[in-house]
């Protein structure tokens, strides 16, 4: 687990260092640099022999400090080095002013690299902007669209006459916000408002930005570097900032391992409910997932004229044909159910909405995902005002700003100044007001609880999942998280847990990957965890 800090987080953790005398700001600027000249040698370690060509686009603030100090590193390389500045030199903040000066050689105005028609470098170093981005950046439309052109359509060429760049961010890729992953949009809508890059190379820890929105596709590849920071652990720090959030990752396997003096019903029995005939295949993915996470039983409740259709299709799994509200009370008289999943292929009707507040009126431990949410449409505060601590939301974008308009708005809504409101921010607020664990997925999923808990658990970098985005896809997560509460996880650890498991098994299947491979794949991923 790794603890993502704000930028805010981030200059209080830089705070602290300088003013305990432990370490100046140009001392840490000097790490910085150095940090990311190691990091562009061990990704290309073509470049540490011989002599390359450089060019380095510094910007107003320190970001552009760390960048004159990589422009002197590699000319004492051997380097031939071209620095470009945007923004007046006088007013740079000390310590990059202090590095300005060290290195002492030309510094020209971006425009003059920016209207050139070549590359000319055999490395690109963005230094532009950093965690102090505040706003837009619409003269660097242009700029950035080229870079995103030459990451997407031309491999790294190290000697190549016009230039064919390795690109670094140092920090964040200019025009990301560090905290959301979000750019500013601004006005030339046709151009793009964030640099792009092969390696981002940022500092002590990585920042939500980099695993959030459009973070991950900015960055390239994330490297973080130690420049001898320490993130105070005492409280009083802590309770006078905001809330971190952590990266999830890996599962610790002591949560899953089961004990050998349990019978079935020691490892908990799951109730997936199903929507009408034709539509069960939702719930059956669900149950198998549930089943093959280790729930000692897994039963499917369906309305009479469903239990057929699911008959020929389950074994392992049982069947149970229920009316309405009335059967399902009536079944859940059997405390031996631990946890239940509603949504999957139950249809909007209001039978959906009848049977939610009967399995929440029940207390046991609930998955509501898919049509369970949206039924609540234009209800959301009647189901928040049922759920408990024991309940788990897995909305996608969609069924999010269904529950949570407000917030989806503000999270959709171009945002003018920085930091711009992020997915953390969203889940986070979405589980206070619901009062259970919030699951707002995507390639990068935040979980939230609602006594302020976060993480995100990302399927990105050497963890994408690309093939996970297909059809059935979320129900086999609910059955999953379903599955662990039935086993007796807690909500928040059941659907960070959970959320992990299933990209696992999406990255251990691989290409050609569809919904029914996920829970067939979970035992690979268990042997893999050493269970
Ligand atoms: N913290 C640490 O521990 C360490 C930090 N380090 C490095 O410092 C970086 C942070 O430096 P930073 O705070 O100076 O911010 P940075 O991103 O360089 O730019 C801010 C400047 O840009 C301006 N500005 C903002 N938006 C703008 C816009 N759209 N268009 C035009 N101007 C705009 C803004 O001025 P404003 O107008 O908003 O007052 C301000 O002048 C960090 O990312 C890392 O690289 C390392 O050296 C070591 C340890
Ligand atoms: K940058």
């Amino acid at each position: 687990m790794t603890e993502l800090l704000t930028s805010e987080l981030m200059r209080a953790v830089e705070l602290v260092a300088i003013q305990s005398g432990q370490v100046t700001g140009l001392e840490l600027m000097e790490r910085a640099g150095q940090g990311v000249v190691d990091a562009v040698l061990e990704e290309w370690p073509d470049l540490g022999q011989g002599e390359h060509r450089a060019v380095v686009l510094c910007g107003p603030g320190n970001n552009g400090g760390d960048g004159f100090v990589v422009a002197r590193l590699l000319k004492e390389r051997g380097w031939q080095v071209e620095v470009f500045l945007y923004g007046n030199p006088d007013k740079l903040p000390p310590d990059a002013k202090t590095n300005f000066e060290r290195w002492g050689a030309a510094v020209r105005p971006l425009d003059a690299y920016a209207l050139g028609e070549s590359w000319g470098c055999d490395l690109l170093v963005d230094a532009l902007f950093g965690i102090g981005l505040t706003r837009g950046l619409q003269p660097l439309g242009e700029l950035f669209w080229n870079m995103e052109d030459m990451v997407d359509c031309h491999p790294v060429e190290v000697g190549h006459p016009r230039g064919r760049p390795a690109i670094v961010a140092i920090d964040v890729p200019s025009g990301i916000c560090a905290d959301s992953g979000r750019s500013f949009p601004h006005a030339e809508e046709h151009r793009r408002f964030a640099a792009s890059a092969h390696l981002t190379v940022t500092f002590h820890t990585a920042k939500p930005g980099h695993y959030l929105d459009e973070g991950p596709s900015a960055c390239g590849k994330l490297v973080v570097k130690d420049i001898g920071l320490v993130t105070p652990k005492d409280n009083d720090w802590r309770a006078q900032r905001q809330e971190t959030c952590t990266l999830f990752g890996p599962v610790d396997p002591s949560l899953l391992r089961k004990d050998v003096k349990h019978h079935k019903y020691g490892h908990g029995h799951a109730l997936i409910m199903s929507g009408p005939p034709g539509k069960g295949g939702a719930a059956r993915l669900a149950a198998r997932a549930a089943l093959r996470v280790g729930a000692g039983l897994v039963t499917v409740g369906c309305p009479m004229r469903a239990v057929s259709e699911h008959a020929v299709h389950l074994n392992a799994i049982m069947v149970q044909g229920l009316d309405g509200t009335h059967g399902l009370a009536e079944l859940l008289e059997d405390s031996r159910f631990s946890a239940l999943c509603l949504g999957p292929g139950m249809g909007l009707g209001p039978s959906t909405g009848e049977l939610v507040k009967t399995a929440l009126a029940s207390g046991r431990g609930i998955v509501l995902d898919a049509d369970a949410l949206s039924r609540f449409q234009r209800t959301p505060q009647a189901l928040f005002d049922l759920l408990h601590e024991s309940c788990v939301l897995t909305p996608h974008g969609g069924e999010f700003a269904r529950l949570f308009p407000d917030l989806s708005e503000r999270l959709t809504t171009a945002p003018d100044i920085g930091p711009a409101y992020s997915k953390v921010d969203a889940t986070r607020e979405a589980a206070a007001r619901a009062g259970c664990v919030v699951v707002f997925k995507g390639a990068d999923t935040v979980i939230a609880a609602p006594d302020g808990r976060c993480s995100i658990s990302a399927a990105v970098y050497e963890r994408a999942a690309p093939w996970l985005a297909t059809a059935g896809s979320g129900d086999v997560l609910a059955g999953i998280i379903c599955g662990l509460m039935a086993r007796g996880l807690p909500a928040m650890n059941a659907a960070e847990t959970g959320t992990w498991l299933h990209v696992e098994a999406a990255r251990a299947f691989g290409p050609g990957l569809i919904a029914e491979d996920l829970p067939e794949t979970l035992p690979r991923v268990f042997r893999d965890l050493g269970l």
